[in-house]
């Protein structure tokens, strides 16, 4: 059985274009599906988790139409359900999930791929729990997590008016853009104390600290290019004393990977991370935002499965 979890409000509007196609195709009506239309923000998350506790068993892929919001729902869901393999159908203005882990073509090709069974992508998910919870409290997160500058960008251009008509126009991707813009000349670089399996250091002055599972990021910016989808590390990238000026001539670069050859970046690897802040952070986990104080991270060890990879 074909699960389909629906957010018809993604890509204003396009996840539901998609999925009005897709259920009159032939190969939809002959395979058993069900569907379930997202009515509010975390309703994908609980109906992932009711709908796997119910029928784990009969359930061959869980297949997303919406953006990287709501596979992170999804997914989170799914916690507990590891053998449950997942897809996305991109439909959102970023599909960086789609992106990074090789899911491409017409939404019926995507499909049909999962029924064949003929692609799948081993991923690990990372761990992260906030502001000193219980690890068995701890969240997932498929793309990337991070703290600061770009976080903030996140949530700015989540809350803007103009991302429904970038996404309208199918040039979604400007949303940061336009966001980073706004943010820029705004931002309060923060002090924080990062632990890398067990190693302390504190830095000053920090614009961000971004962990990735992949290299994309934002609508198809190559963050950390050598990231690569592996268990176990998490390639971080550290952004410090960077003058504001050069902050609009970074991300340009950062379309071609070439910012890691400032001197203000770096990228660490470790199995285990920390930070912790005396004040409030910015914080994203796949372009859901929020803040916190401090946040553990961790890599699975285990596999989870995409399927319909190129
Ligand atoms: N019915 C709904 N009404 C309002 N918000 C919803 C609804 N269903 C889901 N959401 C929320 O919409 C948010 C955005 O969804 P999603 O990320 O899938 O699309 P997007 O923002 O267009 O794409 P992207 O994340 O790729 O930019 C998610 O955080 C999800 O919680």
């Amino acid at each position: 059985m074909y699960i389909f979890i629906i957010n018809k409000r993604a890509g204003r509007g396009r996840a539901a274009d998609i999925f009005d196609a897709l259920k009159k195709h032939p190969l939809y009506k002959q395979e058993k599906c069900r569907n379930y239309i997202t009515e509010y923000p975390g309703h994908a998350e609980k109906l992932a988790e009711q709908i796997a506790s119910l029928y784990s068993e009969q359930i061959s892929c869980f297949i997303v139409v919406g953006g990287d919001g709501t596979v992170h729902e999804v997914v989170n869901g799914l916690k507990n359900f590891r053998q449950i393999p997942i897809t996305c159908i991109p439909a959102g203005s970023g599909n960086d999930f789609a992106r990074g882990y090789g899911v491409h073509g017409e939404p019926i090709e995507i499909f049909r791929k999962v029924v064949n069974q003929r692609s799948e992508k081993k991923y690990w998910s990372g761990f992260y729990w906030t502001d000193g919870k219980q690890e068995r409290l701890k969240r997932l997160f498929v793309n990337s997590i991070s703290f600061g500058f770009d976080a903030e960008v996140t949530e700015r251009a989540n809350c803007s008016s103009y991302k429904r008509w970038l996404n309208k126009w199918r040039i979604g991707s400007l949303t940061y853009v336009i966001a980073l813009l706004q943010v820029v000349f705004r931002f309060k670089p923060m002090t924080v104390e990062i632990e890398l399996d067990g190693d302390k250091k504190r830095l000053e002055n920090v614009l961000m600290v971004t962990i990735m599972n992949h290299p994309f990021y934002g609508g198809g910016m190559k963050i950390i290019p050598g990231a690569q989808i592996r268990p176990n590390l998490l390639p971080i990238l550290v952004i410090q004393d960077l003058a504001r000026w050069k902050i609009p001539l970074l991300f340009i670069t950062v379309y071609f990977g070439k910012h890691v050859r400032f001197k203000e970046v770096k990228v660490l690897y470790a199995t285990s991370f920390s930070i912790e802040s005396g004040e409030s952070m910015h914080v994203q986990a796949d372009g859901q935002t929020g803040k916190c104080k401090s946040c553990r991270v961790k890599k699975d060890a285990e596999a989870r499965v995409v399927y319909g990879t190129k």
